[in-house]
């Protein structure tokens, strides 16, 4: 297909860290308004250090990486910056997450990081067309004690955020530890998610779906390994939003070229194309879709149903998923 044909399409992202837009330019920038010095010289060194090797090595720079947003004018001009990207690849609809405790462990408060980020959301909305949703993520390196204290504490918020997800590390910290925040969560009124299947096993995503309820699964590939289980998310069409340039750059396949999306999305997955982390893994929107174009030879009957699929796989109202779901697929004017 026509590489260029993708940044057309209109697209939902649903699979975002806000913190994980933080291009060095502005990583400096901030450090420098917020007097924080940096180890590293230059932006240079900085993309130079983004060598991982799995997802752990990742997030280690990430977290430390986060350091440099303080107030919340930065978390404003972090999700400006990215919401002027989802402009220029015709990203028309996000769902973004963000990690509380990365903040509120070192101090800042929860108030100042979402009066920034839903404050650039609002103005998207209005000055450039793009609707969203936040979603906030409980860091499941962390305990179950400092979960539930960061649920307790988003309570006054609720109708700012439309869901709880779950991130960070994990091999080694299965859904199951977090069963009873998620109840709470959802007896608040939060649609809960969950990361499961990236580095961790099926059986993580057994739990997703079992313990904590999960309408929507982050990443999932490695859901193919466990046959009954692809039928069962196929027969539901559990959403899988699945992010290609990430799960390469943290080594979850080798290369593009041996990655899963389009087998999936040919079995009838409603698998979706996500950036993840895109300041970090080399790209956004967009860059996944040509990646996908150029190294797995995706076709544009492939690209129209994964861009279908990402307004099927969000919370937009029924009557506005389904216009945008005719439009991607060529019916309704793309
Ligand atoms: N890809 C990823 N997996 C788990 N936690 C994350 N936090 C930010 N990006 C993540
Ligand atoms: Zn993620």
């Amino acid at each position: 297909m026509d590489v260029k044909m993708n940044g057309n399409l209109p697209k939902a992202e649903l699979h975002l860290h806000i913190e994980g837009t933080l291009e060095p330019e502005l990583m400096f920038a901030l450090a420098e308004r917020n007097g924080i010095k940096l180890p590293y010289k230059d932006t240079e060194a900085i993309r130079a250090a983004y060598q991982f090797t799995n997802l752990q090595s990742f997030l280690d720079i990430y977290y430390a990486g986060a350091g440099v947003l303080q107030t919340s004018r930065d978390f404003y001009d972090l999700t400006w910056a990215y919401l002027e990207r989802c402009k220029a690849d015709n990203v028309v609809h996000t769902e973004i997450f963000f990690d509380p405790q990365t903040h509120t462990e070192r101090g800042i408060d929860f108030e100042t990081v979402l009066e920034g980020i839903d404050g650039a959301l609002s103005d998207a909305k209005e000055k450039l067309g793009i609707t969203s949703h936040i979603i906030m993520s409980f860091l499941r390196h962390l305990s179950e004690e400092s979960a539930m204290e960061t649920l307790e504490m988003a309570l006054p918020y609720k109708d700012r955020m439309i869901g709880v997800g779950l991130d960070s590390s994990e091999a080694g910290f299965p859904p199951e530890m977090f069963e009873r925040v998620f109840a709470k969560a959802r007896k608040a009124g939060f649609i809960p998610m969950a990361h499961a299947g990236e580095e961790g096993p099926p059986e993580y995503i057994h739990q997703a779906l079992e313990l904590l309820k999960v309408v929507r699964i982050d990443h999932g590939v490695r859901a193919i390994e466990d046959p009954k289980l692809m039928e069962r998310l196929i027969a539901e069409r559990m959403p899988l939003t699945v992010c290609p340039l990430s799960n390469v750059k943290l080594k979850v396949f080798e290369t593009l070229a041996d990655h899963n999306i389009l087998d999936m999305l040919d079995q009838g997955a409603c698998v979706t194309v996500n950036s993840d982390d895109p300041a970090y893994f080399g790209g956004y929107m967009n860059a996944n879709f040509e990646g996908l174009v150029n190294e797995l030879g995706m076709t544009e009957t492939q690209a129209r149903r994964l861009a279908a699929n990402s307004f099927e796989a969000s919370f937009l109202p029924e009557a506005e998923k389904k216009a945008w779901m005719a439009k991607a697929l060529g019916n309704g004017g793309a």
